[in-house]
């Protein structure tokens, strides 16, 4: 933990930056880096995501909401006068509450139930990622180690955060009939909390990182805090969207859900992953309706509009193709990312899949 972190934009002469040079770098870090940006967060809010894409990100996400306060609370310890502490130990009560059933951590577990899981499942933490496990981790433990004002930077990405709840929860309201209000409730209080608590911390960092070698040691904290944020999201993506590669032990869809949680997918649907081969079962055909100017897909009793993006993958589902290989075949015809390509037409292919008009 000792080696220096990367510093970013540290500029050639490295003279001290005014207070508001400092935090404009601070925000352009944040601009460049901060996990609205990644894929993963993308399709959650696009409405992009599974059901059981959406509850992997609720699982993995309880692990850091139930660190946070552990990582305050080291935070706190080391704060030298009762002013500081005063402040900051509010932190900890919004996370875990005055009281049973307040706080929210429990209002991240309710949002897990929310989606489907048993309770007891979430607290166990036992389906987390590893990836998950270690990026928090190395959060708790950079506050812990590196000097105050490192440790205080860290949490400067919570200036980020307002525009990106919003933007979230919007998002899936709209795309998800599986989200309500209430199961996004967490984020109701984080509106009025996190730009409380940045503006605390980020007057503080302004205040106290008075040399150019400060400055720089405050940009690489919250560079390494976009870190940890973006490498939870790329751990979920790795698992859970392509290639789809679930390690070992960590949650696999089905596992942990309430009884009578409805099965994500249809009963004895499949799930594709990047890897699988998909082809049309026996008696589901594509067709040109002359008609209706369309190309549909034909099922025993049901036809499907089918819309040109959905054409074009079918046209290369042929019993032979991976997804991937569809994926690739795709973006050389349109000149696109492979990757994400295979993200959207996986998500495509899982609709289909739940209609029980396509399987593996
Ligand atoms: O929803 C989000 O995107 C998001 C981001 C962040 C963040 O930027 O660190 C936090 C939270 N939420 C959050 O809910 C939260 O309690 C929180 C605490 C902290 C921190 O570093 O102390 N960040 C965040």
């Amino acid at each position: 933990m000792n080696a220096a972190f990367p510093t970013p934009g540290a500029d050639e002469t490295q003279r001290l930056l005014s207070p508001e040079e400092l935090e404009a770098a601070l925000r352009d870090i944040g601009a460049r880096r901060y996990h609205n940006l990644h894929p993963f967060h993308r399709l959650l809010h696009d409405g992009k995501l599974s059901k059981d894409q959406v509850r992997a990100w609720a699982l993995n996400r309880y692990y850091y909401q139930a660190m946070i306060p552990v990582k305050d609370a080291a935070l706190l310890a080391r704060l030298p006068d009762a002013a500081l502490r005063r402040v900051w130990r509010q932190r900890i009560v919004d996370h875990d509450g005055d009281h049973e059933g307040d706080g929210g951590i429990e209002r991240w577990l309710k949002l897990a139930e929310g989606v489907g899981f048993a309770r007891d499942y979430v607290l166990s933490t036992k389906g987390i990622l590893s990836a998950t496990r270690f990026s928090v981790d190395a959060y708790v433990h950079f506050v812990s180690e590196r000097s105050l004002l490192e440790a205080i930077a860290s949490s400067l990405t919570e200036m980020f955060s307002p525009t990106i709840i919003s933007e979230r929860v919007a998002g899936m309201l709209k795309n998800y009939d599986f989200i309500t209000k209430e199961t996004l409730a967490y984020f109701d209080k984080r509106l009025t909390q996190a730009p409380r608590d940045a503006d605390f911390a980020l007057d503080y960092v302004k205040r106290h990182a008075t040399t150019p070698e400060l400055q720089r040691a405050a940009m690489g904290a919250l560079t390494f805090k976009c870190n940890v944020l973006w490498t939870q999201l790329d751990a979920l993506y790795f698992a859970y969207v392509a290639p789809g590669m679930i390690p070992p032990d960590a949650w696999q869809p089905g596992e942990g859900l309430v009884q009578d949680a409805a099965p994500a997918s249809a009963p004895g649907g499949v799930k594709l992953v990047a890897a699988d081969v998909p082809r049309l079962p026996r008696g589901v055909r594509m067709r040109f309706d002359q008609a209706r100017d369309k190309h549909v897909l034909l099922a025993p009793e049901r036809t499907f509009d089918l819309d040109d993006n959905a054409v074009a993958v079918l046209q290369l589902v042929d019993g032979q193709r991976s997804v991937t290989q569809i994926a690739e075949q795709l973006a050389q015809t349109y000149a696109a990312d492979a990757r994400v390509i295979e993200a959207d037409i996986l998500v495509m292919l899982n609709d289909l899949a739940e209609k029980r008009v396509l399987e593996r």
